[in-house]
């Protein structure tokens, strides 16, 4: 299949995008005539800025209200209803383009999201509802409800997206660059990481050791978790304590990989295709299924290989000419090491710079169909650490991340072609060992240490944004810094928290389970950079008013 060089799409996007961005600041305007760029040098230089500034004061005002109908979805997915209506009005012919654009309809997630009170904290429940785990459902039937899903399929033509290997830092930059930072700061809005839970089958192990089962999932959504007590414990030996989570979705231990990709990661893929960054990030204890979920088998393939899948096939489907670019990178972190998957060598050195954080000299493979991305996957894990351990034969040591970064043309709704990069992060973390955190002296217990490190840093970062701090310290560790982007940026994140079901891993249970439950709360929302954009250009404006010398302005 011939496929451009990556010059050739930029020279179509240079052509386009003055158009695109002119349409944008005028809505109305635009459908029915896109507007030619003015050519002349001797343009009054405050115009440009005052249509910015018209703009931008139009998002603002949009994003304020869509922040305040945040809190309550069904408000808002009125309000995007009739928006969806307005516009169908408006421009003729605009829901058969929508449509043909994305397969998912303009405002619908089919994940039920918490309701308030839901959402609230962990509870801990009584003795009767543990023992027959006779859990009422919430209202009687899964409501589904929208959260940041609303950008997607938007109602704004996409544009192209500046992106970097690893992080996408936002800044006030030119004036074509705008229109992508605010379409992205506008997407990302009131988005909140969606928490996802799945418990593995037990395992031949632990049914040997007589494991008894804790966990029990209802509703597909509710996870009880109970804490047996010891056997020896003859006081309080019939007392069961047990604890009650909700998440998005939680997966039962017969769940298939295809459900868990549809229900967690599927949405993520559609983001990308129309230009936003998304992430994947599975966690767990040991021996929880993490490396299951995300890579699975030969003959259940996980999240990675399904994303990667189903990516390709949009993008054929939906490319106006036939022409795409899919770049692979895969690294690893271990030991504080970042090391490049995919070619293996020396460590890479991370640096921060304006697309934010890059692994310097990472490989950027580019892939032409999806066997070529399996046989890449494949390569790459043989080069990652692993080891037995005592909950996994073949026990992920480090943390693995593959990014994905996919460019296409399309036609946007006013039939200009435009170029669309998004990027797809999925990460497989490691899990962490209690036991070997406490021996000092092996090279294991150096892998426990740092990946507990990570682990802790991590959830420093979690507890940081949840609490709304100014200081999220990403640079305590290497992963959290490459995980800056998902967790605090301009990013559709998803994490899926696997389990097992076994009383001997109880603790570590948890453990997974309050941090997925605290995870819940942090919002990657935007709002605060487009209130620097916003101000940022006023100063910019009022700057413009200042007369200048005419030198100044012409020479
Ligand atoms: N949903 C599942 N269905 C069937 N088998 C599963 C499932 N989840 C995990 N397993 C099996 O459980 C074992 C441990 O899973 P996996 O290697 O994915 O754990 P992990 O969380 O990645 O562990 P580590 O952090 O040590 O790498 C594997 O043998 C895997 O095949």
């Amino acid at each position: 299949m011939p496929v451009s060089t990556r010059s050739q799409i930029f020279g179509v996007q240079e052509e386009s995008s003055n158009t695109i961005q002119r349409t944008r600041n005028r809505p109305n305007q635009a459908q029915e005539d896109p507007i030619k760029v003015d050519p002349s040098p001797l343009r009054n230089p405050h115009h440009g800025l005052k249509e910015k500034m018209k703009a931008l004061t139009v998002l603002y005002e949009q994003q304020k209200r869509s922040s305040s109908s945040f809190k309550n979805p069904t408000l808002m997915l009125n309000k995007v209803k009739e928006e969806n209506k307005d516009q169908e009005t408006k421009i003729p012919g605009f829901v058969k383009k929508q449509e043909k654009e994305n397969s998912l309809p303009n405002v619908i997630r089919t994940v039920g999201l918490p309701t308030a009170d839901e959402d609230s904290k962990e509870n801990i429940i009584g003795l009767d509802k543990i023992l027959g785990f006779s859990c009422p459902p919430k209202g009687g039937v899964l409501v589904n409800t929208v959260a940041r899903k609303l950008s997607m399929g938007g109602l704004v033509p996409q544009s192209e997206s500046k992106v970097g290997l690893i992080g996408g830092g936002v800044g006030v930059k030119s004036g074509q660059e705008l229109s992508t930072i605010t379409e992205n700061s506008l997407s990302s809005v009131g988005s909140r990481i969606l928490v996802f839970v799945r418990l593995r089958p037990m395992a031949k192990k632990e049914k040997e050791a007589g494991s008894r089962n804790c966990v029990r999932i209802v509703n597909r959504r509710d996870v009880y978790l109970t804490e047996f007590a010891s056997e020896n414990d003859y006081l309080r030996l019939k007392r069961l304590r047990g604890r009650h989570f909700t998440f998005d979705a939680s997966f039962t231990d017969s769940t298939p990989q295809q459900d868990v990709y549809s229900s967690t990661t599927a949405d993520l893929v559609e983001g990308v295709l129309q230009g936003k960054n998304g992430s994947v990030f599975c966690y767990g204890a040991t021996g929880a299924g993490k490396t299951y979920t995300m890579l699975g088998t030969m003959d259940n393939p996980g999240v990675m290989v399904l994303a990667i899948k189903d990516l390709f096939a949009k993008i054929r489907q939906r490319s106006c000419d036939g022409n795409h670019v899919v770049h692979l990178s895969y690294l690893e972190v271990y030991n504080e090491m970042v090391r490049d998957l995919l070619s293996p060598g020396r460590p890479l050195v991370l640096r921060e710079d304006k697309q934010g954080i890059t692994a310097a000299g990472l490989t950027q493979y580019r892939a032409y169909s999806t066997d070529e991305v399996m046989a890449l996957l494949q390569q790459g894990n043989k080069n990652r650490t692993t080891e037995p351990t005592r909950a996994n034969e073949t026990s992920s040591r480090s943390h693995a991340i593959l990014q994905v970064v996919a460019e296409y043309r399309v036609r946007d709704a006013s039939m200009n072609v435009v170029n669309r990069v998004g990027k797809l992060s999925l990460i497989d973390l490691a899990g962490s060992e209690r036991a070997l955190a406490t021996d000092q002296r092996t090279l294991r217990s150096l892998e426990g240490a740092n990946i507990n490190r990570s682990l802790l840093a991590l959830s420093s970062c979690i507890n940081a944004l949840v609490e709304g701090k100014k200081h999220i310290p990403y640079r305590n560790s290497k992963l959290t810094q490459l995980l800056k982007d998902s967790l605090g940026g301009v990013c559709n994140t998803v994490m899926i928290a696997n389990i097992s079901p076994s009383n001997i891993s109880f603790g570590e249970t948890q453990n997974t389970l309050h941090w997925a439950n605290r995870a819940k709360e942090i919002r990657t929302k935007c709002f605060f950079s487009l209130y620097v954009l916003y101000f940022s250009l006023l100063l910019e404006v009022t700057r413009n008013m200042i007369p200048k010398p005419h030198n100044e302005i012409f020479g």
